[in-house]
């Protein structure tokens, strides 16, 4: 059961539209960039709130290298405009980065050693194209064989979770393409209008005739994924990517992604000293390592520890985010808990609208934090499935 010293709320939380990589709408903007505008979003939602009152921004990332700058969290406040005293912190746990950092967040409130801390995470596939690029550890991980499936690519751990839970192509390609219809249907019922921020993408190309720099502007609000083109014929056709007689397809995988979200999260003493309204409170975070050749199967260890913390039931969960990195892990999690279809991903998940790693916990706890409210629904979760072998969930109370 919890013991907090003191409840963390939440009080705001956004994310940017999620474009495509390597070559969808966000893939010139930079991930601090991205990082810095959902918090600009962020502290806009709570204008009452003196920027200087933040302590510390957390931020999942999970490839922090290259362009996303080794310590992204720190150049993303610098960029947004928050005083240089609000600090840095960029936090990786893979796929459950974000879900992470608002799990750290909410920790130093509950401990009572900080009041106002941002929880965000942020990730360019574009940028940092890490799918397909081999990685290095230690050979000696490989002297017990069940380390092995740590060499997996995380398509071939979905065709192992296929194959040991024999899931069909059909009921993943159902499942993919169910993604894109309710996606679609709640981007129409204008579902996504509360969480998402419109972003400016400013483009420069030079203009070889006229010897200058041409600059265009576009702003873009709605996830570019969603595909209304797409239907079981269409995906039946695909062939498997990560096994000659595979199951898994372009259809039936989540797509490479740029994106960013972000959360406020706050003490009961920082609501009363700055007037803000909680939008949720923090319940609980797990986290459980699964072998790594079965990394998707992680959200089954995951989510019911989350739930004996929370003292919750499975069925008290009205709306959960589990994480779609393979339709084949997601229908595994959900025939082993006997996860209601109705409450799982009710507007799409990750094979429509994508799945900016790092970043990916951080949307998706923007979206459960105001689709509880919404619908009017006590409780809510967000569950990723981590590379390497891990599960990871959050429990959000609306208030
Ligand atoms: C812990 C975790 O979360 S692990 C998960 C981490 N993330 C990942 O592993 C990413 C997984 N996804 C991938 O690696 C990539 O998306 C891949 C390799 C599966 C596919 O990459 P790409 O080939 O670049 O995908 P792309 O979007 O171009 O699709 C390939 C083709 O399938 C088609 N396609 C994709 N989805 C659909 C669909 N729903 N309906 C119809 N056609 C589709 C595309 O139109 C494209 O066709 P074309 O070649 O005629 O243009």
């Amino acid at each position: 059961m919890e013991q907090n010293l003191q409840q963390a709320y939440i009080v705001a939380a956004t994310r940017t539209p999620i474009g495509k990589a390597p070559r969808g709408m966000l893939s010139a903007t930079r991930p601090d960039d991205l990082l810095a505008t959902a918090l600009r979003g962020l502290m806009a939602q709570a204008p009452q709130l003196d920027p200087a009152a933040v302590e510390d921004a957390i931020v999942g990332c999970a490839i922090p290298e290259g362009p996303q700058g080794f310590n992204v969290a720190r150049i993303g406040v610098l960029l947004s405009g928050l005083p240089h005293t609000v600090g840095g912190m960029t936090v990786n746990r893979f796929c459950a980065s974000g879900l992470s950092a608002i799990a750290v967040a909410a920790d130093r409130i509950r401990t009572g050693q900080a009041d106002v801390v941002i929880a965000a995470g942020t990730e360019s596939m574009s940028q940092v194209p890490v799918m397909g690029v081999s990685t290095t550890f230690s050979p000696d991980i490989y002297a017990r064989d069940e380390n092995f499936g740590i060499a997996y690519g995380m398509g071939v751990t979905a065709e192992q979770v296929a194959s040991r839970w024999n899931i069909s192509r059909e009921d993943q390609d159902a499942f993919a393409l169910e993604s894109h219809r309710k996606a679609l249907a709640a981007r129409e019922a204008g579902e996504f209008a509360d969480e998402i921020l419109p972003v400016e993408v400013v483009s420069r190309r030079p203009d070889l005739a006229s010897d200058q720099v041409r600059e265009t502007r576009k702003v873009v609000s709605q996830d570019e994924g969603p595909r209304a083109d797409t239907s079981l014929e269409a995906l039946a056709k695909l062939r498997p990517v990560f096994a000659a007689k595979g199951s898994v397809t372009a259809g039936n995988s989540s797509q490479m992604s740029d994106g960013a979200g972000a959360l406020l999260v706050v003490s009961e003493r920082a609501l009363k000293t700055h007037n803000l309204t909680p939008l949720a409170r923090f319940v609980s975070f797990s986290v459980r390592g699964v072998p790594p050749e079965i990394m998707g199967i992680g959200p089954k260890e995951a989510i019911p520890l989350a739930l004996k913390q929370a003292g919750l039931a499975l069925n008290q969960i009205g709306w959960i985010e589990l994480n779609e990195a393979f339709a084949a892990q997601a229908l595994a999690v959900m025939r082993d808990l006997n996860l209601d279809p109705q409450v799982v991903n009710p507007m799409g998940g990750a094979i429509a609208l994508g799945h900016p790693l790092g970043a990916t916990g951080a949307i998706r706890a923007a979206t459960v934090v105001h689709a509880l409210r919404r619908h009017d629904l006590k409780y809510g979760m967000v569950t990723m499935c981590v590379g390497t072998g891990m599960g990871a969930a959050g429990i959000f109370e609306r208030v």
